[in-house]
């Protein structure tokens, strides 16, 4: 022990003379070291002359902590800088020989292991987990022939056709320059000026103003590859295809006056909802679909398979399900993994080829640029997360922070060092490059296949129920409402006359316009023929029970025992989660006086962090909790999202006191005894009681 310290009363701990605390090791505890390896004897003070003089340059233990600290951040990602990954594996349901010879696909039942990050597009990477946006969905499979990345989004289509327009989208999308916000959100001037000075966004514009761009989770929404890739048999034959990602766990979404308060109740709430359902080993799977056709096909399909601003529709190409991913392990450490995964485009495996989609052939070239700049070195493919499983031999050498140097003589080829001369080409097994035939004069033109830019926009939007489309158009008025130059507002309405007529008009009428624009010229138009397609809405394609949701309870001391149980049953049966809000984070006593812990206190759990609500409260719970705001929000909140909420009869007076009392409907259980707690998991499968949000203004 030093000069100056005492003893605490925990073994190893000593308290300097300044008060500090010193934990030293003991046993088995590992010793304190610098980045050389030196053991450290005292962490908590620099060297200094004399115990108030100048701390001493010498110090090299002290600056080589604070230099290394001074250089943790990276840039963060110029797009998606928001994300959150977990690991995994694919499953093959069956061989897929007579499509591609791409490894993966070879062996029924045979796993790969994956890993997949999930993001928002346009926030910066402290942004929040819900602004209305895109979610990332990036796969990296590990092959056994090398790592094959899918990078697509949760929307299968895309704001622009060519990827020379991405930096000007998402300049337009992101924080104003001058100002530097808003940040994670498109409802400014400079995003809605570009859209509707780019016609061919519409198709994305209804997606991304639907439900799709604020999901209830990670969990629950789908992916997509978005362009049309090629897969290539043993055979040197291709055929074309589309990737779908499908969660098992069934389409979610939350509503908008949601999201913006799960914004501030809980920023991280999606990547906090993967890590649970992870660790508490209820694993999220989704199913890789394919749409697959030829060029026949492609030739008589009314739009471009090489336009990423559309869409096949299942109808017309049904979705072949080929296997299954399973994410079943979170991160060992965040910035490792999630933050150095490099995903990219080009990133493609014997089996599996490009199209000539100009967005995509735009990407293959951003992704392996912006990572040099993000990740500081060619050499990032080293780094555990990005570096295949399967063995690697190639000449390529040096750089910064190379990790796997080849070793021997020979680091060029053809060589004449025999045996030792090191790895040599296989034209049997290699990457052979399908042989399209390419044609045609350099030109900077737009293919005239690219220029419907509203038939699909209408397929979407009268795809949708009534609610969902009522959500297109509240998003809309909402985003507008945020603009200040009333011409951009009249210049979006001028594309939806040529959507939806009656959807224009309410959002105009929204926006207060004094009379209705022009429709803007289209380059083609409108195809009002276009049949709606189920599949895609969210509503329609819902999960079919209430496993991996979350009921939030809330609960006061005397709440019925009985009935608690009965609720924790039923959930658990059902695979959901039951969560206690208590006014004590220390909890409540039941009507039995057992304690019950909570997962929350009443004003840091508010109902938006929930699927659906129980209130159970004793009488003179209900009493206390009816002057007490948050309280109150909890049950008027979870009523305004139209979630289910089950109720004792002692909460009356807080139901009164939210209002709700009067306007219980079919959406509100009492809930009694067994059978009513039944019935009442039995409403939550329909996730949410939409017909209420027909009463709302
Ligand atoms: C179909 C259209 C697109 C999709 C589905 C898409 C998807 C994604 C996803 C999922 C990520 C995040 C990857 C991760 O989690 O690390 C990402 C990042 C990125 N995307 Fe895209 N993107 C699209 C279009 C484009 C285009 C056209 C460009 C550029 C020409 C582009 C450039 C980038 C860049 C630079 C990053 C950051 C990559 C990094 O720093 O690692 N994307 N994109």
């Amino acid at each position: 022990m030093d000069k100056g310290m005492s003893k605490s009363s925990k073994k190893g701990v000593i308290l300097g003379q300044g008060g500090e605390l010193h934990q030293q090791t003991v046993n088995t505890e590992e010793t304190l070291t610098t980045q050389q390896g030196v053991p450290v004897a005292d962490d908590q003070n620099s060297l200094r002359a004399g115990p108030r003089g100048p701390t001493l340059l010498e110090d090299q233990v002290m600056r080589e902590k604070i230099f290394h600290f001074d250089h943790e951040r990276i840039p963060e990602r110029v797009v998606h800088a928001r994300g959150y990954g977990a690991h995994g594996y694919f499953e093959t349901y069956e061989s897929l020989t007579d499509l591609t010879c791409a490894d993966i696909f070879q062996r029924k039942g045979e796993r790969t292991p994956v890993f997949v990050r999930f993001s928002t597009v346009a926030g910066n990477k402290g942004s929040a987990d819900l602004p209305r946006d895109v979610r990332g969905f990036a796969v990296k499979f590990y092959t056994k022939e090398g790592n094959w990345d899918l990078v697509g989004n949760n929307i299968p289509v895309f704001f622009i056709q060519d990827a020379i327009k991405f930096p000007d989208l998402v300049h337009a999308a992101k924080q104003e320059p001058d100002r530097g916000f808003p940040q994670a959100q498109t409802a400014h001037d400079n995003f809605w000026d570009f859209i509707s000075l780019t016609p061919e966004s519409m198709n994305m514009i209804m997606w991304t103003m639907s439900d799709r761009a604020i999901p209830r989770s990670f969990r629950f929404m789908e992916g997509f590859g978005v362009h049309t890739f090629r897969f290539v048999n043993g055979g040197g034959k291709s055929t074309f295809v589309k990737f779908h990602w499908k969660p098992k766990q069934g389409l979610q979404s939350v509503v908008w006056n949601e999201a913006l308060k799960i914004n501030g109740a809980d920023p991280d709430f999606h990547r906090r909802d993967l890590w649970d359902a992870i660790t508490m080993g209820d694993y999220p799977e989704w199913e890789l679909g394919l749409q697959v056709f030829d060029e026949i096909f492609a030739e008589k399909f009314d739009f471009d398979v090489l336009d990423a601003t559309k869409i096949i529709p299942e109808e017309e190409i049904p979705v072949k399900v080929v296997g299954r991913l399973v994410l079943d392990r979170v991160v060992d450490n965040f910035f490792a993994e999630t933050e150095q995964v490099a995903f990219c485009t080009q990133n493609i495996v014997p089996g599996i080829d490009h199209s000539d989609d100009p967005l995509l052939q735009g990407r293959n070239f951003s992704y392996l640029d912006t990572q040099l700049k993000r990740l500081g070195s060619p050499n990032f493919t080293h780094i555990p997360v990005n570096a295949p499983k399967c063995p690697m031999h190639h000449f390529q050498q040096d750089g910064h922070m190379a990790m796997h140097n080849p070793k021997g003589r020979a680091n060029y080829e053809p060589n004449s060092w025999g045996k030792e001369g090191g790895p040599r080409e296989n034209p049997v097994k290699g990457f052979i490059s399908y042989g399209a035939s390419v044609n045609g004069p350099k030109t900077r033109a737009r293919s005239e296949t690219f220029a419907d830019h509203y038939s699909q926009a209408r397929q979407f939007y009268i795809s949708q129920t009534p609610i969902e489309q009522k959500h297109i158009g509240d998003a809309l008025m909402f985003e507008l409402s945020k603009v200040e130059r009333e011409e951009i507002r009249e210049r979006v309405v001028s594309h939806l006359l040529n959507i939806d007529d009656e959807l224009a008009k309410r959002v105009a009428r929204g926006l207060g316009l004094d009379k209705l624009p022009k429709p803007a010229d289209a380059a083609k138009p409108t195809q009002k023929n276009l049949p709606a397609s189920d599949k895609l809405s969210i509503i329609k394609n819902g999960p079919k029970n209430f496993k991996g949701r979350k009921i939030g309870i809330l609960m006061t001391d005397g709440a019925a025992a009985d009935i608690f149980s009965e609720v924790e049953k039923v959930a658990k049966s059902e695979g959901a989660l039951v969560e206690v809000v208590a006014p004590q984070i220390g909890g409540v006593k039941n009507s039995k006086g057992k304690k019950i812990s909570a997962g929350q206190k009443i004003d840091g759990g508010p109902s938006v962090l929930y699927d659906a609500v129980v209130i159970l409260t004793s009488k003179e719970g209900a009493a206390n909790l009816a002057g007490f705001p948050p309280a109150k929000d909890f049950v008027s909140d979870a009523f305004a999202h139209c979630k289910f909420i089950g109720f004792v009869e002692d909460a009356k007076m807080l139901l009164e006191a939210a209002g709700i009392a009067e306007k219980v409907d079919e959406g509100c259980v009492l809930i009694e005894d067994t059978k009513s707690a039944n019935n009442f998991i039995k409403r939550c499968r329909e996730v949410r009681f939409w017909e209420r949000e027909k009463n709302f203004s």
